[in-house]
């Protein structure tokens, strides 16, 4: 993955610690590949084979004589690490290589910066961000002061001090954290009466789920662009890791008459640091309240099983289970001899650029969201104008005629819609 091809690159270099995890490769891979979502380029790769990583340095000691030789060899600027460091560990790195160490936390928390747009965003990465500075306030701190003193242990005063700046520095950072939820919170307010509001609708809900860069916000638009409410209402879809950091719901009239509410939502990469998870707990939660989750999978990568398995990991993380799922094999186009659209196993194969296989998704999505449709004949006296609208709006209304007691209507209902219709029966 290529982005932002003519903007300056820094040079660096990747480690990791293979603790014998069957997808160290992969991850290995995803690391260059965010590395370079970052406007990073990538010089080098170095791995070593440990069962526990090493107190100090993170690496054993082979390696890290290793590692400053090859930041030198390659003029590498940086080195990024593949797991979270402790703030001693990435002061030891720092110290032997001469160049700033980046953990994979960090690379993520960079990355969602540069892309959030929305305010939720914003403010949900610069969380993240300070929780992540949090524990590390002593090492900036630490640094300044040895530069006081020369590097020696500096005078019984000097530290006081320091230790009454970090006291400080802590309070602000936590002040600003508090500042920040409180914003969240007010937000997410709003989010939850939206939510309030639509599940009294009683439409079913469908969420896109899945691996970054896989295709749901495409999958999203073809959906808005043919069936949607308001065609132009499409959202942002690119090329790049987590293009999508926000939730986006759609209404969509699929075709007799039934309607549903699609959302589409920030993407998951292995380790998603758990700072992030933590901001970004209500938008990712826009799942949990789905009926269905279509989970759409780039099956052109030859890692779409990691990413599968990402996937699985993600949402049980974030609390979703027990709901139905779709498995959405996205980007057959890319494939040779892949036939498109078909079922496969517990899901379809398709190439979201294609109508067709955008009509068999609909007719996927029908018999899943309303296959225990009935007909029932209503009766609603004239005093009740609302109820008439709600049904026009909610459920798949066949005929409507004018009878002396009130309004006729025949309709198809969902089992779950059925009680709050209930009292206008008529048989
Ligand atoms: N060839 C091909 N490209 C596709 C298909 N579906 C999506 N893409 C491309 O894949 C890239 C990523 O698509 P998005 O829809 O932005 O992916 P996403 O899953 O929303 O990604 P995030 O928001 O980053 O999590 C875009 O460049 C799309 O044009 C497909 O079926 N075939
Ligand atoms: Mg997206």
């Amino acid at each position: 993955m290529h982005e932002n091809d003519d903007t300056p690159q820094v040079p660096v270099l990747l480690v990791g610690l293979d603790q014998g995890v069957s997808q160290f490769d992969y991850q290995m891979e995803e690391l260059a590949n965010l590395a370079q979502a970052n406007q990073m380029q990538v010089v080098g790769t170095l791995t070593q084979k440990l069962d526990r990583p090493v107190a100090a340095t993170y690496f054993g000691k082979g390696k890290v004589d290793e590692l400053r030789v090859a930041v030198e060899a390659n003029e590498a600027e940086m080195v990024v690490v593949n797991d979270e460091l402790s703030p001693s560990q990435i002061r030891n790195l720092e110290n032997v290589t001469g160049v700033r160490i980046i953990d994979r936390t960090a690379l993520i928390l960079d990355i969602f910066a540069s892309r959030a747009k929305t305010r939720l965003a914003k403010l949900q990465v610069e969380m993240a961000q300070l929780q992540y500075q949090l524990p590390r306030l002593r090492t900036s701190l630490n640094i300044r002061l040895d530069q006081q003193t020369g590097g020696g242990g500096g005078s019984f005063t000097t530290r006081g001090s320091g230790e009454t700046k970090l006291e400080t520095s802590r309070r602000l950072v936590e002040h600003q954290i508090a500042g920040i939820k409180k914003e969240i919170a007010e937000i997410d307010m709003d989010d939850q009466n939206r939510r309030k509001h639509r599940d009294e609708l009683l439409m079913p809900t469908v969420a896109l789920v899945g691996y970054t860069n896989a295709g749901k916000s495409t999958i999203m638009n073809q959906l808005v662009e043919r069936f949607g409410a308001n065609q132009s209402k499409t959202v942002f879809q690119a090329d790049m890791l987590f293009a999508t950091l926000e939730t986006s719901v759609r209404k969509i009239f699929l075709p007799e008459n039934q309607t549903i509410l699609l959302s589409d939502t920030v993407g998951f990469v292995s380790k998603l640091p758990h700072q992030l998870v933590a901001a970004f707990r209500a938008t990712l939660a826009e799942a949990a309240q789905a009926d269905l989750l279509l989970q759409i999978v780039d099956f052109s990568d030859p890692n779409y099983q990691a990413m599968m398995d990402t996937t699985k990991h993600t949402l049980a993380e974030i609390g979703v289970k027990d709901i139905p799922m779709v498995t959405i094999y996205n980007k057959a186009d890319r494939l040779e001899n892949v036939q498109y659209p078909e079922a496969a196993g517990d899901g379809i194969v398709l190439s979201a650029q294609d109508a067709t296989s955008i009509d068999y998704l609909v007719e996927v999505l029908q018999q899943k969201l309303f296959a225990d449709l009935k007909t029932y004949q209503l009766l609603v006296p004239f005093d009740q104008g609302q109820v008439v609208a709600k049904l026009n709006e909610d459920a798949i209304v066949l005929a409507t005629e004018y009878e002396p007691d009130g309004t006729l209507l025949q309709v198809r209902l969902r089992s779950e819609q059925l009680p709050r219709y209930a009292k206008y029966l008529f048989e």
